[in-house]
């Protein structure tokens, strides 16, 4: 790949409505865009998922700016690569990071798919054409809840989950299914519980969930084990795997029995694709999981989600779930709940450069 420059641009919008879980809420989010630009005049687009505070890992806008900018950027320019694929070997020489790798890396995977004119879907292997949305509600007001479920059903979501704690589960998940019998629901605890509250999740039962996401320690495999084995609900692993390896261990312990994957927590595309080609070897069922994300992660999310074991409806919705104008033309959009993978090249949306200049509070170009 013959770079020319990289350029950086952190950017800053509210949300329409504030997402909430046990760990805070979510106002306003900041991300890092970063464009690739080669000799031939093709960019690829990346996204940095890193929040401004380390509420879901350890990594915040600042300090992937700082690794992206002082390492991960200096290695690129140094060493080069001949294909995407080679980012994460290149990269190993900087220990985790992996939503500033991610945010390099991807935009590798798209500028790659720009050369060869293919859209990044089929670059990388995907074989659906379209892809159910499902739609994540941060509300613990339960009138709140309710009412937005119900106007995302009528937008034809799929699948619906809501976040859950020690303090807002029985009643919460109770009164959502009294009113929506037949809902695929699922829950995402975030971490909030450990081994003693076995009996309060094993309650939970009844309500036929999906699965239950990430209910014990945010680094653990080993309780997660023991837990599986005493509840039905079928336990989904998101922030406990961060590498292969992790998704490797945590199915040989039984620690799940599906994978949330997500980009930017495993360190790139490249990673989330090895993830996603063990998981089905081993029928492990995989969905795309969001990080209130802007259209340029999005866009990676739904050519991730075009590979055959994304069988399961994730947190991909459109644009327009977050943001009253997204950065990136056309937006992504909804329809009769599902998504369509572009056909264009690469991830299929350019970025808007009007929106870009509303919303960027930093930018640097770092020319190779
Ligand atoms: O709609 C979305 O992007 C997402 C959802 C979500 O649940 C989430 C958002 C931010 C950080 C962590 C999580 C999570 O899956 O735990
Ligand atoms: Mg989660």
């Amino acid at each position: 790949m013959d770079i020319k420059a990289v350029k950086l641009s952190i950017v800053k919008m509210p949300l329409k409505l504030p997402f909430t879980t046990h760990l805070g809420s979510v106002t306003e989010r900041e991300a890092i865009i970063v464009e690739v630009e080669d000799r031939n005049g093709f960019i690829g687009y990346g996204e940095g998922v890193a929040f401004s505070s380390p509420w879901y890992t350890e990594e915040t806008v600042n300090t992937s700016y700082h690794v992206l900018k002082d390492f991960l950027i200096p290695l690129l320019n140094k060493k080069g690569i001949n294909h995407p694929d080679e980012a994460y070997l290149l990269f190993s020489t900087v220990r985790r990071n992996h939503m500033a790798k991610a945010a390099l890396e991807t935009a590798l995977w798209d500028l790659q798919a720009k050369i060869e004119s293919l859209p990044l879907s089929k670059l990388i292997g995907g074989t659906i054409e379209a892809i159910p949305a499902g739609v994540v509600v941060g509300n613990p007001d339960l009138p709140e809840a309710l009412k937005q479920i119900e106007g995302y059903l009528e937008q034809g979501f799929q699948r619906v989950k809501v976040k859950i704690s020690p303090e807002d589960d029985f009643q919460y998940i109770s009164e959502i299914r009294k009113q929506f019998p037949d809902l695929p629901l699922m829950a995402d605890a975030n971490s909030a519980y450990s081994l003693e509250d076995v009996a309060r999740l094993k309650a939970l039962d009844e309500f036929g969930l999906l699965m239950i996401e990430q209910p014990l320690g945010y680094d653990d495999i080993i309780d997660h084990a023991k837990l599986q084995s005493q509840i039905e609900t079928a336990i989904c692993l998101d922030e406990s795997i961060v590498t292969f390896d992790d998704a490797r261990k945590a199915v040989e312990l039984g620690s799940c029995k599906v994978i949330n994957i997500k980009i930017g927590r495993v360190g790139g595309m490249g990673e989330a694709k090895r993830i996603h080609d063990y998981c089905v070897s081993k029928g492990i069922s995989v969905w795309a999981g969001g990080m209130i994300e802007f259209g340029i992660s999005r866009a990676h999310n739904i050519a991730l989600a075009s590979l055959p074991g994304f069988t399961i409806p994730g947190d991909i919705s459109g644009s327009d779930r977050y943001w009253e104008e997204d950065i990136i033309d056309p937006e992504i959009t909804v329809h009769n709940g599902m998504i369509r993978i572009p056909e264009r090249p690469g991830i299929g949306y350019e970025l808007n450069k009007k929106r870009m200049k509303e919303v960027t509070v930093f930018e640097e170009r770092f020319e190779f």
